[in-house]
């Protein structure tokens, strides 16, 4: 884990080793101090010599000077070092995902991703804040410190012998009993983040189906199982007080015994004394924050582990070794193709067999589940086959460079959404380059060019992120539009005119046909009127081809086809009809 988080300190090196630099200095010149002041105390003080006070109390005025010089140094130093190598680890973590496959993001969940990339990064920054500041801090303070006691008094310093494995087995104890407490509070956070991006996505079916109170006692349970967790790691946590208060006065209690009497016996002196008192401080205090420290590092360690399961992740989908760099025609071949997500021993697509020439319209129909969309995710290798081959143009998609085999498959997907920026950026998301020509002609074909200029500011017309402000038929028009701007050889459309009506849709058909003639079109729909023209109409059922063949020739020989057309076209002229 640490190898591959510390890939991403970089620049911050510097930063990183010399954090700790100063922190040592700081806590040395800091545990000196009450050396010195014991000695001013006792011969300075006690013999009234002036001149030993002004000379020594001058030399400890500029060693808090410098201490302090330091500690301020370094606790700008740590939190800039933590900034920077937080960002860099964002960065990386961000751009891994982007190389991902649907099959790796499927693995880890979107929302899991989300709260790796923000509160996880979060727990990782104040860890490697904490580990280049407080953990040098904490054990040196108490090196020092003890190291400082023995040498004022080694009788007296025994006290320490006793006392820090008391408060030691205090510490341990609680600890052991919060840190597995920390690690349910991230799987907690999954849940809540994975009930925000529904609520907030889904806005509108929440409110349309008035889920609004289950949506919100969704919420409370989620943010409730986090607040739950959390309270009882802190309420033991908060043992952590009043065990050290209690050891601390127990060993100043003791201090003073012990030393009363060595003091009696003049084998210590007052200042001595004095200074004593200030290394139990010191002692017991290095002991807590050692503690705290251990808290955040292991809340630290578990988001560091997310985030490196994420890191070793390989992404399932590779270029391949000299990959082939373009794509001849937009034939395609399912050879025996089998198609299971993610290992999982349900088969989604079973022995697919398929021929389609280059420029013929495709139309699958099948009930819902049936596996359509997992069928043609396939084509661009959104997914990979399990078993079987699936030729493009000739040759096997594993063996294409995987940019050039997506910019020839457009694909428009069921629940498309568009980016924040201007309907212009987000057209050209399909083709950068694209002139105003182009994305007019585009938004031509998908039947949008009317409803943009409807718009006050036609193409510069802002997007709200997800494309919210525009109505599911227009969203549907400007994903196609984008997708058309690709100049695909294979251009799927999955169930995406189904907010369309049908006349709309019937132009968009008709334009797609005129304009792109030598593409290979491929279109799932529900209705029997979208795909009734095309080449081959496939029927699928339960992960199977259950027929293939055109219109007339299903609506004789296939039952289902029949019974769905028979269906549809009643439900038609029944609405006809009014
Ligand atoms: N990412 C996924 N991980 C696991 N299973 C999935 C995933 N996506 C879909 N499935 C399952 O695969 C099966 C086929 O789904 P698919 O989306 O291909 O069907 P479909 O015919 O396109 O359905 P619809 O018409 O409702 O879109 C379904 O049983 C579905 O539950």
């Amino acid at each position: 884990m640490l190898k591959t988080l510390s890939r991403s300190i970089r620049q911050y090196k510097g930063l990183t080793i010399l954090s700790p630099i100063l922190v040592a200095v700081e806590v040395a010149v800091e545990t000196f101090i009450p050396f010195l002041m014991g000695n001013i105390i006792d011969d300075g003080i006690q013999k009234s010599d002036m001149s030993y006070i002004t000379k020594y109390g001058l030399i400890l005025l500029a060693m808090a000077i410098f201490s302090l010089i330091c500690g301020a140094a370094a606790s700008w130093v740590a939190p800039h070092a933590a900034a920077g190598y937080a960002t860099n680890l964002r960065h990386d973590l961000f751009y891994h995902i982007q190389d991902f496959s649907f099959a790796n993001i499927d693995h880890f969940s979107g929302s899991s991703l989300v709260t790796r990339l923000t509160t996880d990064i979060s727990n990782v920054q104040m860890g490697y804040q904490m580990m280049i500041r407080m953990t040098v801090r904490a054990p040196l303070l108490f090196l020092f410190s003890i190291m400082m006691a023995f040498r004022v008094n080694s009788q007296l310093a025994l006290v320490f012998v006793v006392m820090i494995p008391i408060l030691a087995i205090f510490l341990v104890l609680i600890l052991h009993a919060a840190r597995p407490l920390f690690r349910v509070v991230f799987r907690r956070y999954d849940t809540l983040n994975r009930v925000v991006r529904e609520n907030i996505r889904g806005v509108q079916v929440v409110k349309t189906y008035v889920r609004a109170d289950e949506e919100s006692d969704k919420f409370k349970r989620a943010s409730k199982g986090i607040a739950d967790v959390f309270t009882k790691a802190q309420r033991i946590m908060s043992l952590n007080g009043p065990a050290m208060m209690l050891i601390l006065n127990l060993s100043l209690l003791l201090l003073s015994w012990f030393g009363a009497k060595l003091i009696v016996g003049g084998s210590l002196q007052t200042g001595e004394l004095v200074s004593m008192y200030a290394y139990s401080n010191s002692i017991l205090f290095s002991l807590n924050m050692l503690a705290m420290v251990f808290t955040q590092l292991s809340i630290a360690q578990a988001s560091g582990e997310r985030i490196t399961a994420v890191l070793q992740d390989r992404p399932t989908i590779n270029d391949p070794k000299d990959p082939i760099k373009s794509v001849a025609n937009g034939a395609i071949e399912f050879q025996h193709v089998n198609f299971t997500f993610n290992d999982s021993p349900r088969e989604i697509l079973q022995d697919i067999n398929l021929q389609i020439k280059s420029g013929e319209v495709i139309g699958i129909i099948g009930e819902t589940g049936a596996g359509k969309s997992s069928l043609v995710q396939l084509i661009p290798r959104l997914y990979d086959v399990s078993h079987g081959r699936l030729r493009i143009g000739g040759h096997n998609v594993r063996h294409y460079d995987l940019r050039t085999l997506r910019d020839n498959v457009a694909m428009v997907l069921q629940n498309n959404v568009l980016f924040s920026g201007t309907i212009a950026e987000n057209l050209r998301w399909g083709n950068e380059d694209a002139s105003d020509e182009e994305l007019i002609a585009a938004a031509k074909i998908a039947q949008a060019d009317g409803f943009i200029n409807e718009f006050p500011d036609g193409y510069q017309t802002h997007i709200e992120q997800g494309g919210s402000n525009v109505s599911g038929g227009q969203l549907q028009r400007l994903t196609i539009a984008r997708a058309l701007l690709k100049k695909p050889k294979i251009l799927i459309l999955d169930d995406s005119t189904s907010a369309v009506d049908t006349t709309t849709e019937r132009m968009i058909r008709e334009g797609l046909a005129e304009d792109l003639p030598d593409t290979t079109k491929i279109i799932i729909s529900q209705r029997i009127v979208s795909i009734k023209d095309a080449d081959q109409i496939i029927v699928m059922d339960r992960g199977q081809i259950q027929a293939v063949g055109t219109h007339d020739e299903l609506v004789k020989s296939n039952a289902l086809y029949r019974d769905i057309y028979q269906y549809q076209e009643k439900k038609a002229g029944d609405e006809a009809n009014g």
